[in-house]
């Protein structure tokens, strides 16, 4: 049963200095610490459940994300979590409609990644007390409590209640099936963490041997930043995997309309499935010009990770901008707006391929693709999670991945509560990684 009322908001800026070793970098984001405001919420019941939540950062900036929730906190402060539950997309509506707050966004921005971080920590809180991981949580909700959590303003054009309710309903059929298939073989995966630009060649090399050897079989490379040497790596990755082994690329916004397809066609060689994020991530118009060239040489366009909300989405989709859709569980409003994502995915028949490359993503996202696959899809054709193989110490119920698939998490909750131990280390600018860090800058 849902309890308590949230009697305590806190949270913190945890940063990690990835940057030093090139981890996580692309051709637009040379130096990213990968960093997380990590929110925490208290009730007053008696069981000491809290929950946690993160929106993901690159470093700077999350100073400012912490402002925002802050500013949103007295949102949740002393409300019962079962009335918040209990009309769960109207709280939605009066986060994301804060008469004052939604001028700095609306649903976009550093106050709807503020958003997220909260959200994601009411999630994890109601999974908690429910005994649940959310991924069961959302399995077993009836398709009306799940219907009853989305906003589905500016989406009716497409995607209504009774479409959502029906895609729901058609969905119960087989659950059962997927979800013993879920538990027994995981959702499959793609690995992103032997291609990051900043890598050499050799670290690359060695890190795509020993992915080999550990059964993964789809893999991603950054690219965008400079032709040449995207097409000495792409041919080192081609040739160690092999013809048949599935590569992506990713150039993280780098290029202009024409430029992406004119780079695609020289990359074309080495077969790639996608390219993502070819261009600006509010560029629907354009996405769908670089589909309409680039499909005909066999690769599809992925986007996604920086889409700020369902609308864009709902464009990307009528406007068949994408061939690949990838929700992330920070970007978007929580659970709440990704459940609107994924039930227009369906309706499109889009396959969903997260993104998860960032702290603490990986561990969330995997919640609500394995309830998109019982519950929605019933697909696995074409379809993968990405995963990084970053940072998941420092959390209490790391991701598990066996033959290159996410075991489906059994303990209670959205899986990103941290190590204190970690978030004291890291918080900035005066967890110890950092004091040291700082003062070797200042000598
Ligand atoms: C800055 C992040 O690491 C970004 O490169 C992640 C990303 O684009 C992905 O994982 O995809
Ligand atoms: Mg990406």
């Amino acid at each position: 049963m849902v309890r308590g009322r949230i009697s305590r908001l806190s949270v913190r800026d945890v940063r990690f200095p990835t940057s030093l070793g090139g981890h996580g970098s692309d051709a637009m984001h040379t130096d990213p610490d990968y960093s997380a405001a990590y929110v925490v919420i208290e009730t007053d019941a008696e069981d000491g459940i809290k929950g946690c939540g993160i929106t993901f950062t690159l470093g700077k900036g999350t100073e400012v994300v912490v402002c925002a929730v802050n500013a949103l906190a007295h949102h949740v402060l002393n409300k019962d979590l079962k009335d918040i539950v209990g009309d769960f997309r109207g709280f939605y509506r009066q986060l994301t409609s804060d008469g004052q707050l939604r001028w700095i966004g609306p649903e976009k921005g550093v106050v709807h990644l503020a958003t997220a971080a909260v959200l994601n920590a009411v999630w994890d809180l109601w999974a908690k007390q429910e005994g649940k991981p959310v991924w069961k949580l959302l399995v077993d909700m009836d398709p009306r409590t799940l219907v009853s959590c989305i906003d589905f303003r500016y989406i009716t054009d497409v995607l209504t209640e009774e479409d959502a309710l029906e895609l729901l309903q058609k969905g119960q059929v087989g659950k059962k099936e997927r979800e013993k298939q879920m538990l027994a073989q995981g959702y499959p995966a793609y690995t992103t963490s032997c291609a990051w630009l900043g890598y050499s060649d050799d670290t690359l090399k060695q890190l795509c041997a020993q992915a080999l050897k550990d059964g993964w079989t789809r893999f991603k490379v950054k690219v965008g930043a400079d032709l040449q040497d995207d097409v000495r790596r792409c041919q080192i990755i081609r040739d160690m995997i092999g013809p048949e082994k599935t590569l992506m690329m990713d150039a993280n916004q780098r290029w202009d309309v024409p430029e992406a397809v004119e780079w695609m066609s020289k990359l074309a060689k080495f077969k790639p499935l996608w390219i993502e994020e070819p261009t600006s991530p509010d560029d629907i118009l354009g996405h769908a010009a670089i589909s309409k060239a680039l499909v005909p040489l066999g690769i599809g366009i992925a986007t996604g990770e920086q889409c700020h909300n369902r609308v864009i989405f709902k464009q990307l989709l009528q406007a068949k901008a994408l061939q690949f859709l990838q929700i992330d569980s920070c970007r978007l409003g929580s659970v709440n707006e990704n459940l609107s994502v994924l039930l227009m995915a369906k309706k499109f028949e889009i396959p969903v391929c997260p993104h998860a490359g960032g702290v603490g993503l990986c561990e969330l996202v995997q919640h609500l693709i394995i309830f998109d696959y019982i519950s929605v899809s019933a697909s696995l054709k074409n379809r993968m999670c990405e995963y990084v193989d970053h940072l998941h110490e420092h959390f209490e119920y790391p991701v598990m991945i066996q033959r290159a698939s996410y075991m489906p998490p059994k303990d209670p909750g959205y899986s990103t509560e941290m190590k204190e131990e970690s978030v004291k280390k890291h918080q900035y600018p005066d967890g110890e990684v950092w004091k040291k860090l700082l003062a070797a800058q200042e000598n």
